[in-house]
């Protein structure tokens, strides 16, 4: 079998057909490295769950230059000191005092698909469109700079430079020859990766410096907790670790470079695809409205946390989108340990893949698996836990 020279989707088709074609276990063998691909819900408890293979798989090393080995990427002691760190800028109190600016860039959002409406345009390819209020909001409440108020031509080259870097990792993955490093750098998809990557990395060191000084003079982003326990956003905790010698500077762009990447592209892909189901299914829509309607009546107040926790529905229709389009449908584990997967010992320096797209498509677990069916969602839950990963599981599941 060969994935030579074909385009991504068609890559993406012929992995996600292995299934079909060799069963729940499938092993290839390409330049004398074994990589077993694994579609069973069983399967992925044991490999996502294992303390000590936690190194992600080769694929991802074409994002290192762009990435580091930040949260993402790293590994070892290097991730464990890293998701120590980060793990606060996670908690509830920071995420609730995020609230309103997700509210104002949803507002913002419908505004201008509104607006798009308004003047008939027709929008062929909404990611773009939806990837820069996703980029705005990571910005604003991670990073504590708001880039929509910034019209500057680096702004607009940056969001371009990120869009490109995002295509040009996925074609290098998909053509083998450009693997090589060597050749890559050589090929002209090398030399514009290089290009947008100085764009990329210029703009995430002005971020950075522009934060830092505002941290430096006291003028911090923080949620207060109401016991008058301060809590700082992602960038902010990042400043005071260096302070405290835990992080350099260079980790620093690490993190903003990884969070910058993971916090839009992942949550745009979502909002996209969930379009493009709510397009579709006009009767979910109108029972999201409703349930909406119920919560709201004729109020226009600000969302709270207790109006989300009433939003059983709408919930359920997120997991469906998520289940049908997983933003990240396959993740890699290189082993550096040998384990049993049931009964077949895997090697220490082989790969394995875990198949999030095609198990959550399984007809034993969701019967009329291509369909989109909220309710799903809404009925007792007896499902194996690996069954549904859209964030995958264990001590590398989603941070965000
Ligand atoms: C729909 C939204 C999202 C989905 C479906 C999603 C999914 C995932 C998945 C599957 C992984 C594991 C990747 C792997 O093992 O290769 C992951 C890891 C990660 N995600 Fe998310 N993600 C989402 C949103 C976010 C957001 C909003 C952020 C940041 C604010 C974020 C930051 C990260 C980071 C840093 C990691 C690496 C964690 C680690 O290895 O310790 N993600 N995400």
């Amino acid at each position: 079998m060969t994935f030579m020279g074909l385009p991504p989707e068609e890559v993406f088709k012929r992995i996600t057909n292995l299934r079909n074609d060799y069963g729940d276990r499938v092993v290839i063998t390409a330049f004398r490295r074994h990589i077993l691909h694994t579609y069973k819900e069983e399967d992925i408890e044991i490999i996502l769950s294992h303390s000590r293979n936690i190194k992600k798989g080769i694929a991802y090393r074409f994002m290192e230059p762009w990435l580091g080995t930040g949260l993402l990427i790293s590994t070892g002691n290097k991730w464990h000191r890293r998701r120590k760190i980060l793990t606060p800028a996670f908690h509830f109190d920071i995420l609730k005092s995020f609230l309103k600016v997700f509210e104002e860039q949803s507002q913002s959002l419908v505004e201008a698909l509104r607006q798009l409406n308004k003047e008939g345009t027709e929008v062929l390819d909404v990611i773009p469109f939806i990837s820069d209020h996703m980029l705005y909001t990571i910005c604003e409440t991670a990073m504590g700079i708001k880039l929509d108020a910034d019209k500057t031509e680096t702004k607009v080259e940056y969001k371009k430079a990120i869009l490109d870097i995002g295509a040009m990792v996925m074609e290098r993955l998909t053509t083998f020859y450009l693997h090589s490093d060597f050749l890559f750098n050589l090929h002209p998809l090398g030399r514009r990766f290089a290009k947008s990557l100085a764009k990329v990395h210029s703009f995430a060191d002005n971020v950075i410096m522009e934060r830092k000084k505002a941290y430096d003079s006291g003028a911090v982003l923080n949620a207060d907790n109401g016991e008058g326990k301060r809590r700082l956003a992602l960038l902010d905790l990042l400043l005071e670790s260096e302070r405290k010698g835990e992080i350099d500077l260079e980790g620093i762009r690490e993190e903003v470079n990884t969070f910058m990447f993971e916090g839009h592209d992942t949550t745009a892909i979502a909002l996209s695809f969930g379009l493009m189901l709510l397009a579709d299914h006009e009767e979910v829509q109108e029972r999201i409205f409703e349930e909406c309607k119920d919560i709201f009546s004729d109020s226009s107040h600000s969302i709270s946390m207790s109006d989300l926790g009433e939003m059983k529905y709408l919930e359920a229709v997120i997991k469906e989108i998520l289940r049908l389009y997983p933003s990240v449908p396959f993740i890699g584990r290189e082993i550096v340990e040998d384990f049993m997967l049931g009964d077949i010992k895997v090697k220490k320096g082989s790969e394995v893949v875990v198949h999030i797209y095609d198990v959550q498509r399984r007809p034993e677990l969701y019967p009329e698996p291509e369909a989109f069916k909220p309710e799903r969602f809404l009925e007792a839950d007896s499902r194996h836990s690996y069954a549904y990963v859209p964030f995958s599981a264990g001590p590398r599941n989603c941070i965000g």
